[in-house]
């Protein structure tokens, strides 16, 4: 893929931009074969490849500049702000909204923050879009509410020239630079969460819910669970670390399974319950817990067969390893975005070996990919 701003030595982010896409999914299929050497794995499916360019749904841009030339992209480096609205990796009609952003910042006299200074207001704009209707969910990050009354009297000029904008926050976010966003989030329109289809199962994202972010490839990854599930002819299973409950959902629509979604964010679990309400689902429970601890308050009564656990980077973690290995459930799938503290992990749960084995990959031109492994207890 062609990227002007990488020919021009502004952005660096995608590290394998280079590298001819081919070669990109063999080395993540060989690194893959090597964090799990030594464990027999019955079958190696094909990585399931993405589109190159126009894959991704969400945007997190820094704003730097002036409140009269905001720059929407990379944190000023070396004093030198590089605009990434050009970013091919958005689909056009993402592209389309930064500029009518610009604007909107300009009229609402949002000073973007500037980190060495500690001064302004504005520090990120976060932009997810829908592939359902191209609805966009759309939140300011500030650094208090000092300039929010200026955002809310601007806002319908925006919503006008961007009638595809859903829904509309602003987060607080006090601290300097630490974390991308802070605890207190503002809704600023009457619809709280963003619709969005995956192979017709819908699902909803709040702003502070976690979505996955190559909604083309994410679909096939959560399909691909939903077949391997089906053909188990499973009963009841957990869905730890749910999110908004893609895995679980697409799980329980297609086969007659007793499910138990579990995942920290009460804002996400909310959202798991619209959409199995939505389906018609009943045998369907969503809770808003720790999955270790809620894995540890189940100990050895209630074991599903099956345990799916979609965990953030770090991983399950020992203890959850050790649990689930006690616990025995007959199956266990793990999908990972870091299939170094997967094979990690893996190799701590005792007594499973490794059925089949498929990477995704959910995020092109950089070493990262997911991967779903099914587990079966000897
Ligand atoms: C990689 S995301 C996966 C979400 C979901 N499975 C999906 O497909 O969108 C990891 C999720 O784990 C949640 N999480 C983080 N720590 C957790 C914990 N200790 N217990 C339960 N969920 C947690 C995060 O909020 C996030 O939604
Ligand atoms: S993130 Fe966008 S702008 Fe940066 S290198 Fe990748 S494609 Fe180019």
């Amino acid at each position: 893929m062609q990227c002007a701003l990488h020919a021009a030595g502004l952005c660096y982010s995608c590290q394998w931009i280079d590298k001819p896409y081919t070669q990109q999914l063999q080395d993540k299929h060989q690194d893959l074969e090597r964090l799990l050497s030594g464990l027999p794995v019955e079958t190696w499916l094909k990585t399931v490849s993405s589109e190159q360019s126009a894959f991704r749904n969400k945007a997190k841009m820094v704003i730097s500049g002036s409140v009269e030339r905001p720059v929407l992209g990379l944190p000023l480096k070396d004093g030198v702000a590089v605009d990434l609205c050009d970013c091919p990796l958005y689909p056009p009609s993402m592209r389309d909204a930064f500029p009518l952003l610009k604007q909107f910042i300009q009229r609402a006299g949002l000073t973007p923050y500037n980190v060495e200074r500690r001064r302004g207001e504005l520090k990120f704009i976060l932009l997810t879009q829908s592939r359902l209707d191209d609805g966009l969910m759309l939140r300011f990050v500030l650094r208090s509410e000092v300039k929010l009354q200026q955002l809310r009297d601007a806002l319908p000029w925006l919503q006008q020239l961007l009638p595809q904008l859903r829904v509309i926050s602003a987060n607080i976010q006090p601290i300097h630079m630490a974390v991308l966003e802070g605890e207190q989030e503002i809704m600023l329109t009457q619809q709280q969460a963003l619709e969005e289809h995956f192979n017709e199962i819908p699902l909803f994202v709040r702003p502070r819910s976690f979505f996955q972010t190559n909604p083309e490839v994410a679909e096939k990854l959560y399909a691909t669970a939903q077949e391997w599930v089906a053909e188990l002819n499973i009963r009841n299973m957990w869905d730890l670390f749910c999110g908004v409950g893609g895995f679980g959902l697409h799980c329980a629509s297609t086969s007659k399974i007793r499910l138990t979604g579990i995942e920290i964010s009460a804002e996400a679990i909310e959202c798991a319950k619209r959409s199995a309400q939505a389906i018609g689902l009943e045998d369907i429970h969503f809770d808003a817990l720790d999955s270790t601890q809620f894995a540890e308050s189940k100990f050895q009564q209630d074991i599903p067969e099956l345990v799916l656990v979609n965990p953030p980077r770090r991983g399950i973690g020992a203890e959850l390893c050790r649990y689930l290995s006690q616990m025995a459930p007959d199956y266990i799938i793990y999908s990972s975005c870091n299939p170094q503290t997967m094979a990690k992990d893996i190799r701590q749960l005792t007594g499973y070996r490794i059925i089949k084995v498929q990477p995704f990959d959910m995020f092109p031109h950089t070493a990262h990919y997911e991967v779903l492994t099914l587990l079966q207890r000897q």
